[in-house]
């Protein structure tokens, strides 16, 4: 057949547009372009008119690609098009925009030859030009192994492709298209060709080529090479594809992941100015014109800032210190990890640990701890802050300054040049230095000579330091222990002794700490790892130098599968391992020689030997209802006055109010309790004010100070407290307190290191002469319950129990059981102190003689009845002195804890008798003469 020719407009595809028959395409064009389609389209008579769309190459390749067009001519190849839709594009705009706001979109038809090639002129994409254009002859049919070869390539190519596709909807529509190849007359091949050509992917040239083929057996076989090229590439991607799957880990394939997301990213953002700017000037104005939006959406930068910042960090260490090479390492190793990714986290949140620690070769903080303690009134300073947080206390504070005394001497020791001995043997080059005033500036080294009276200390020789750390020694002291019941002042005296010294206090709870790694850190491998508690403190504190306090050590956990958390603590507070603590997480030696440790407990029942081992124990045993008192007047009412608002002015306890809170409400070793009470009483005045104060400004004196203050009773009496507290809670106990016979009061300090009485019951039930003890006893006292029967059924006879020696006097008259029980039977008991009051109940029960409920005792007993010392006296006494009991009975050993650690006033309230045996302490029990003592009793002592 003949081929045609006509004329139609001609439309310049630039690289890499290119349109085949059968295909779409939609491109941007600028407004002159859309005016003169406008205008074809008014004039047409059909909706859709037809365009000659020629695909320009680019400059180089031009004579290549368009391969059947003359070299250095314009293109003459293309495609017949039809105008589809063209539209002005509103929110969507493609690169290029606003020059190009229109969108068009283009049907191909058929194959097209321009009569004449496109000159330079008419190449670019605004230009459109009405030109002769020929329409090649009607397709013949190709030869039938140009067919099978072309179906052929082309299954192939739809089989990897469906295999390759992700999309299931995908996959099924490349299978069905495969379908249809297979059935396809061998004419309409070459449709099939076009159709398939123009939906794979392939090169603009390998199109191009297929685009100007112009006999339909040529066409064929160029779809049939670019199927076949297309099916190798998609396999080689396949294979390494899956090569590079099995090889890349997983962080890898996470970073290429964020790679696109973050591409992604990009894009939405552009467009997203792009949608401001167009909605802010209408669309006019040009890519990239959009606002700064807000810092929040500017992620890169505050990353880049967060990073610029943490080199600067890590560039601040000291050079060649041990954390400064670990940082550096750990810096490159970020450098290379895709940011993002978790492990990228892992490092950026270890190397912010790292540089925030205080480190020793960074550190020009010290010189401030030293100038204060340099000063001559720093003792009288301390003493004063002492004084001014806490009342009382006085031996306690006494032992506080000698500690700090301690610590200034060896500062300043510390804070010396050591110069080495060169001779020993000869005074002249032996250096000494003036002890006392020597500070770093102005230490006086002056040759050593005996002649000199000031006082005057030969120097050790210089130490070589192993240790990279020790350049500047600790001001190392005691680990000082206060061990007292809860609310004592523990806690706050620690406190005190930091604002004393002008450091940071930090305190750190090791109550219930039963893994190692709590105090020594996780190692990093772990999932959301971190630095121990200690490393924490030192951090929070921003010094090298703090006071860190160590609450409640007798509560740290014992060796278990976690690890042994007290044996950290070992390394924490001993001075030869300190200066290199190693915590897991932190991984490099940390230094703590310069940290003033105080460490609390409760009790020291539960502190292991080698940590009490390291610690100076200063015992604060609770407070008399006097010194309560006090504390109460001068620290607890202005402290919860100032916290709840109201003032010294609008309310006062009276002297009774207040003594009736402290030994009514309360009863406990320390002043927590009362505290609490006291802001009860605070906070029901609170109340009782502001509506005082509305209801004067109801009445229109709101601004009436006098008016205010006039109708107001800022006095707590000592009968609101029932209104106030509600019943008091030891009212009557002295009452409850019986005196019967078989029931004698003990004294205990309880697990949290508080005094108190505890009676000790005995019974009598008939049974065959054995002995019951209940009251969730240990060991130690049961045997102490054994001990004190065996000793009253030795001497039943001497105590006139028995008419004869030799009989049980649980077996004679009638056989019974006794029952010893200590109440409270779900608190644990233990301890050998109990001995003398079971000794003293049993006697009463099988006697019949009473004991006075205003008596109680502690003291170990032994067999032969002697009374052996026992400890926790001053908690003991205290606690009865509160529990309102007159008379002690002690072992005589313990005479001097007495005299030593309990006030005068206290002593002064009470009887105490001091025993050697049990005869004594019996007598002083019961009364002297209460007891039928046989006669020959005082002959038998002797012989013991
Ligand atoms: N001698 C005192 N003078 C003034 N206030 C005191 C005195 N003793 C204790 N306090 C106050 O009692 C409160 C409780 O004290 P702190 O917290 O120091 O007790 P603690 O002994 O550490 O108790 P815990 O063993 O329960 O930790 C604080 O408000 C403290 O100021």
């Amino acid at each position: 057949m003949m081929s045609s020719s006509s004329r139609l407009p001609v439309l310049a595809l630039p690289y890499p547009l290119i349109l085949l028959p059968t295909a779409r395409l939609t491109v941007p064009i600028g407004r002159t372009l859309a005016d003169k389609l406008l205008a074809i389209l008014q004039d047409s008579e059909s909706t859709q008119p037809v365009l000659a769309v020629v695909p320009v190459p680019p400059l180089a390749d031009s004579s290549l690609a368009n391969s059947s067009s003359p070299p250095h001519t314009g293109p003459v190849h293309g495609t017949t098009a039809r105008i589809i839709r063209l539209v002005r594009a509103r929110t969507l705009s493609a690169p290029g925009a606003p020059r190009h706001p229109y969108l068009l979109s283009l049907h191909g038809l058929a194959r097209v030859r321009l009569a004449h090639p496109l000159d330079a002129d008419s190449q670019t994409l605004d230009s459109l030009s009405e030109r002769a254009v020929v329409n090649p002859a009607a397709d013949q049919v190709p030869p039938r192994e140009t067919v099978e070869a072309f179906k052929d390539a082309a299954l192939r190519l739809l089989d990897r492709l469906a295999k390759d596709s992700v999309q299931l909807q995908r996959k099924d529509e490349w299978l069905r298209v495969a379908v249809m190849v297979e059935e396809i007359a061998d004419h309409r091949s070459t449709w099939m060709a076009d159709v398939l050509v123009a939906a794979i992917n392939g090169d603009y040239q390998d199109k191009l080529a297929f685009l100007t083929a112009t006999s339909v057996e040529g066409r064929l076989r160029r779809a049939t090479e670019l199927f076949a090229k297309q099916t190798s590439i998609s396999e080689v991607s396949q294979k390494i594809a899956s090569a590079v799957d099995e090889s890349l880990s997983r962080q890898q394939k996470e970073y290429f992941l964020r790679q696109q997301l973050a591409a992604i990213q990009r894009e939405l953002q552009s467009l997203h100015h792009t949608n401001n700017a167009q909605a802010l000037t209408g669309g006019a104005q040009g890519f990239g014109a959009g606002g700064s939006g807000s810092e929040l959406d500017d992620d890169d930068q505050a990353d880049a800032d967060d990073l610029a910042e943490l080199r600067k960090k890590i560039e601040a260490l000291g050079v060649g210190s041990e954390e400064r090479k670990v940082g550096a390492r750990e810096w490159r190793r970020l450098k290379r990890i895709p940011q993002g990714s978790v492990e990228n986290g892992v490092i950026r949140s270890y190397l912010e640990w790292l540089t925030s620690l205080p480190w020793p070769s960074a550190e020009a903080s010290l010189s401030a701890d030293h100038e204060i303690l340099k000063d001559p009134g720093f003792l009288t300073r301390a003493r004063t802050q002492l004084d001014a947080d806490h009342f009382g206390l006085d031996q306690i504070k006494r032992r506080l300054i000698e500690y700090l005394a301690v610590v200034r001497l060896r500062a300043m020791a510390e804070a010396t040049p050591q110069i080495p001995h060169t001779d020993p043997d000869t005074n002249a080059s032996q250096l000494a230095i003036t002890s006392g005033e020597a500070t770093d500036q102005h230490c006086a080294l002056v040759p050593f000579s005996t002649s000199d009276n000031v006082l005057r200390r030969p120097l050790p020789p210089l130490e070589v330091s192993k240790h990279p750390f020790s350049k500047k020694k600790g001001v190392k002291g005691p680990v000082l222990l206060f061990v007292g019941p809860p609310g004592t002042g523990k806690t706050s005296l620690g406190q005190s002794i930091a604002k004393a010294l002008g450091r940071p206090f930090q305190r750190i709870s090791l109550g219930g700490v039963r893994d190692e790694a709590e105090i020594r850190g996780h190692r990093r491998t772990y999932v959301a790892s971190g630095p121990g508690l200690i490393v924490q403190a030192l951090r929070k504190a921003g010094r090298l130098d703090p006071v860190i306090l160590l609450d409640e050590v007798d509560k740290v956990g014992q060796s278990n599968y976690h690890g042994d958390p007290g044996a950290a603590l070992l390394e924490v507070l001993d001075p030869e391992q300190n200066h290199a603590f190693n915590d897991h997480y932190v991984n490099v030696p940390v230094d703590l020689s310069q940290v003033l440790f105080i460490c609390t407990s409760n009790t020291l029942d539960t502190i292991s030997a080698p940590l009490l081992d390291r610690c100076e124990v200063v015992e604060l045993s609770g407070y008399t209802y006097d010194e309560k008192i006090h504390i109460a007047r001068r620290f607890l009412l202005p402290k919860q006055l100032e916290a709840s608002g109201l003032s010294e002015s609008l309310l006062s306890l009276t002297d009774n109010a207040l003594f009736r809170i402290t030994t009514l409400y309360t009863r406990e070793a320390g002043v927590r309790s009362l505290e609490r009470a006291i802001s009860a009483v605070v906070r029901f005045k609170a109340v009782e004010w502001i509506n005082h104060i509305d209801s004067v400004a109801a009445n229109g004196n709101a601004n009436n100070g006098d008016a205010i203050l006039k109708g107001w009773r800022k006095q707590v009496e000592e009968d609101e407290l029932e209104k106030i507290l509600g019943i008091p809670r030891w009212d009557g106990e002295e009452r409850e307190r019986e005196e019967r016979c078989g029931v004698v009061y003990g004294l205990v300090v309880t697990g949290m290191g508080e005094g108190g009485i505890m009676p000790v019951e005995s019974t009598a039930i008939s049974g065959s002469g054995r002995l019951k003890l209940t009251g969730s006893l240990g060991d130690v006292i049961k045997e102490s319950g054994e001990i004190a029967l065996s000793w009253v059924k030795a001497h039943a006879f001497d105590l006139g129990i028995t008419a004869a020696r030799g009989i049980d006097p649980l077996k004679v008259p009638d056989p019974i059981d006794v029952h010893l029980h200590l109440p409270a039977g779900a608190q644990k008991k233990d301890g050998p102190s109990a001995g003398i009051a079971m000794t003293c109940a049993l006697v009463s029960l099988l006697t019949g003689a009473s004991i006075s409920k205003d008596i109680a005792m502690t003291g170990e007993i032994t067999l032969r009845g002697r009374v052996t010392p026992v400890g926790g006296i001053r908690m003991k006494v205290l606690g009865a002195h509160r529990a309102k009991v007159r008379k002690i009975i002690l072992p005589w050993a313990n005479k001097k804890d007495v005299e030593h650690d309990v006030s005068l006033a206290v002593r002064q309230e009470m009887q105490f008798c001091f025993v050697q045996t049990i005869n004594e302490a019996l007598d002083a029990a019961f009364g002297k003469g209460t007891l039928g003592w046989r006669k020959d009793i005082i002959m038998m002592e002797g012989r013991l």
